[in-house]
């Protein structure tokens, strides 16, 4: 391939990587040039003060960029802006811009500023600091602040660097000893806000609308400026979080250099086998660890993205042995980026790397956010890290202004990383994916309100906020089950106890299992007691912030999981059985001979065992587990294929269809790689939803293959399935055909957590019954639109 000047360095480097690969296993199935972007300026705004000004100036900033001076300004004349643009490019400077200003020039305002994450809310304070504006006075509040400087924090801190969980538990439940805060609160800044999906997004939705609650009661309208990475419709999904129209800034004025991008597929490995004895591929951590190596010979400065900790320190490791054996002086540039990053920590490696004392770092996605680490000569994704907006995030480490830089993606042994490294375009052309969220999920809202009520009443005018008519829905359950009180006036908390210490905001709305250490009596965590089965039973291998345990006993009535520190060579995961119910359905699309259906369904499920995985993919056993059942209550978009249609009778010989016999496996392969598509649609992770397929379903009476969440209520992932359904099942297909094992794997129709063991499985039935519905869909012009609710699906209540 002829490549232009302009990506010579990436050139080199890619060929580098791949020397000495025989041709039948050449890994790289794409190659694409991303071309630099030059840098837009704008003005500073004339509302600046100067002392904000110089502050900036002598940070190092002469001119905006001119999104940023958009979205302050938007801002400054009390819109509610998001900034979606890409990684390094500036975000926090458009916040700080009309922040810093209003409380340099009115004594009275103050700001909240929320991060998902500790660190980061520490990075963004001390940024804050160095610019010592005067009378600013920014403090962080959050469960690391000692009780001694609480009370200071409360009376005079001017702009306070939190996050939601202490929004939830510190701020809103004292909100009388933060009046001052309150009543001059100006500016919500939602840093990072792309990470507020699924359950915890749909709680951060509440939480927010909680806090613009009560910032009225004490007469404050604040405007809320988020910043997000890149993502598809931000203007909608952030009016969706805070409740309340919401202004988007995406035209990304700061500079970036050309980047290469390669898409890398690690070929089937002859001498390893995995379940039922399908092929595997090299790990991608073992082939991210390889390029490592070699990129860090050639004296290029680079990031590996590896998914988990563990990941991490194996891929660092293994690189560290290739240098200790070809370039042994080079071994000690390369290091982990270890669990448990504290702040100076994270500096140290920054600097490190910036100043070419390390040259390779392997790390999970703790450096994708809030680092100032720009301008690398590489970075390798070890796995597709689940959402494009993080790949974005992560590729845009690489590449400064005048250089060009090289990115690599290598796939893992899964079918949504199989379908990006054959479809190019899925990966680099598409808008990102819509970050979803459902505040109106009862399981989320029944605590929020109860929350709400207990922070102050709650009126009927309040409830618009809160949904409406599903809030009083809601809140009269809550009287029912005497919560609160009704009373003329509005809903009253009646209990002692507040209800704030039992919501978890980051869990599902559901019981928690406590996660403690037998031998410290330590809580490390929480688990959802309806996945508890499926994560915490015994002899799982626990994961918490990069520490490995294992399980010994799972006490399902006093609601605790014992484990002690182990780290052993295997994962876990478990196998379980899987019921499903049709509870009704809310939109039904009726095809010639196929219907899609989204609804509510009870998904039963038993754990009956776990299989223990090594890293290399190699599967050592599946032991027996005897455990109660459990039911999951929550939303699933499914597809139903009658009989006629899908075995092919009354239609021209040689027309598709598929052998009686053959159609469990048929649904059951086409079942498992939508699964693991979804992600793409939907910013979840396969491990949030799950599937059931069967031959004949007895609420539907046909063949049917449903996709379900993972969380009580649902969390919006089947939602964006129905509502994307062609794209999500033509993608599906599409990674089953690109697979070039003989009858499926990981990587294609294999699921890591499929109750059956993988079997029955059909390869080549799950494209037939993929083609066959596909068929139908696309057929059909107009199909008849059955908006039917809380109806049951045919009247039926049995269950396969
Ligand atoms: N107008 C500007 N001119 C030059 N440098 C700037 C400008 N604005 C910001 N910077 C610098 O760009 C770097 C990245 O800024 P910042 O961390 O705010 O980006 P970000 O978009 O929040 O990044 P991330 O993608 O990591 O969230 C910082 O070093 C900052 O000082």
């Amino acid at each position: 391939m002829t490549r232009s000047g302009t990506a010579a360095r990436a050139s080199h480097l890619l060929a580098r990587a791949t020397a000495g690969v025989p041709d039948d296993r050449y890994p790289v199935t794409h190659i694409a040039d991303l071309a630099a972007r030059e840098a837009r300026f704008g003005d500073w705004p004339e509302w600046v003060p100067s002392a904000v000004l110089d502050a900036f100036v002598s940070s190092g900033v002469e001119k905006p960029w001119s999104h940023q001076v958009e979205a302050a300004s938007a801002a400054w004349t009390r819109r509610n802006v998001v900034v979606a643009t890409g990684t390094s490019s500036g975000k926090s400077l458009a916040y700080q811009l009309p922040v810093l200003s209003t409380l340099a020039t009115d004594s009275k305002a103050t700001a909240l500023y929320l991060s998902p994450t500790k660190a980061l809310s520490g990075d963004q304070l001390r940024s804050v600091c160095d610019m010592n504006v005067a009378g600013v006075r920014p403090a962080r509040y959050d469960g690391d602040t000692p009780q001694s400087e609480r009370g200071w924090v409360r009376d005079h801190a001017r702009w306070v660097f939190s996050n939601p969980d202490m929004l939830h538990r510190g701020l809103l439940p004292a909100h009388p000893r933060w009046a001052r805060f309150f009543r001059g609160l100006s500016y919500v800044v939602v840093d990072e806000c792309h990470g507020y999906r699924g359950v915890f997004g749909s709680h951060v939705a509440l939480l927010l609308r909680r806090l613009r609650r009560i910032a009225r009661r004490y007469g404050a309208d604040p405007v809320f400026v988020l910043a997000s990475a890149t993502t598809a419709d931000p203007a909608e999904f952030a009016t969706r979080l805070i409740g309340d129209d919401c202004v988007a800034v995406t035209d990304d004025g700061s500079p970036h250099g050309a980047r290469t991008v390669a898409l890398w597929e690690p070929p089937l490995l002859d001498e390893l086998t995995g379940e039922n004895d399908a092929p595997v591929r090299r790990s991608a951590g073992a082939e991210a660890a390889r390029i490592l190596a070699e990129l860090v010979i050639e004296g290029a400065r680079t990031l590996a993205f590896v998914r988990s900790r563990r990941g991490a320190e194996l891929t660092a490791l293994a690189a560290k042995r290739i240098l200790a054996e070809v370039a042994p002086e080079l071994a000690d540039k390369v290091a982990a980026y270890r669990a448990g990053y504290l702040p100076e920590e994270r500096r140290e490696v920054e600097a490190a790397l910036l100043g070419g004392e390390l040259l390779g770092v392997a790390t999970t996605n703790a450096l994708e956010l809030g680092v100032d680490i720009s301008g690398l000569d590489a970075v390798v994704l070890a796995g597709y890290p689940g959402t494009l907006a993080s790949f974005w995030q992560q590729s845009g480490r690489a590449g400064r202004a005048g250089e060009d830089a090289l990115v690599v993606f290598v796939a893992r042994d899964d079918p949504l990383d199989t379908y990006l490294a054959h479809h190019p375009k899925a990966l680099l052309d598409r808008p990102v994916e819509a970050a979803v969220l459902d505040p109106a999920n009862p399981y989320v809202l029944a605590p929020h309100l109860a929350c709400a009520a207990a922070e102050s009443a709650l009126t009927t005018p309040e409830l618009d906020d809160f949904g409406g008519d599903a809030a009083k829905a809601v809140l009269d359950s809550l009287v029912a089950d005497s919560l609160l009180r009704r009373r003329p006036s509005g809903w009253y908390w009646t209990a002692r106890d507040r209800p704030h210490g039992d919501v978890d905001i980051r869990g599902s709305g559901a019981e928690q299992i406590a996660v403690v250490e037998s031998d410290t009596s330590r809580l490390l965590g929480t688990v959802d007691g309806a996945s508890a089965c499926g994560t915490v039973h015994p002899g799982a291998v626990y994961l918490h912030r990069g520490e490995s345990y294992v399980v010994d006993e799972l006490d399902l009535e006093q609601g605790i999981a014992f484990v002690h520190a182990e780290d052993p060579e295997w994962s876990t995961s478990a196998r379980d059985v899987v019921d499903i119910e049709v509870l009704d359905v809310s939109e039904k699309l009726v095809y010639d001979g196929v219907t899609v259906n989204l609804g509510h369904v009870a998904v039963t499920s038993r754990v009956v065992g776990y299989l223990r995985r090594l890293h290399t993919g190699e599967v050592l056993d599946h032991v027996p587990l005897d455990l109660p059942e459990q039911v999951l209550h929550t939303r699933a978009v499914w597809y139903t294929i009658d009989d006629q249609l899908l075995c092919g009778q009354g239609r021209e010989p040689g027309g598709t269809g598929v052998e009686p016999a053959r159609v469990p496996g048929a649904l059951h392969a086409a079942e498992h790689a939508a699964i693991g598509l979804l992600p793409l649609f939907a910013t979840c992770d396969r491990w949030d939803i799950g599937g059931v397929s069967t031959a004949v379903h007895a609420d539907t009476g046909e063949a049917t293959v449903f996709v379900h969440d993972g969380h009580p209520g649902g969390a919006g992932f089947a939602d964006r399935g129905f509502a994307a359904f062609v794209p999500w099942l033509t993608a599906t297909r599409e990674a089953v055909i690109s697979c070039e094992c003989p009858a499926g794997c990981p990587s294609c129709v294999q699921s890591p957590k499929c109750g059956n063991g993988n079997e029955p499985l059909d390869k080549a039935g799950a494209v037939a019954v993929l083609d066959l519905v596909l068929a139908a869909v696309g057929a059909a012009t107009g199909p008849a639109h059955d908006h039917t609710h809380d109806q049951a699906a045919d009247g039926s209540t049995g269950r396969t």
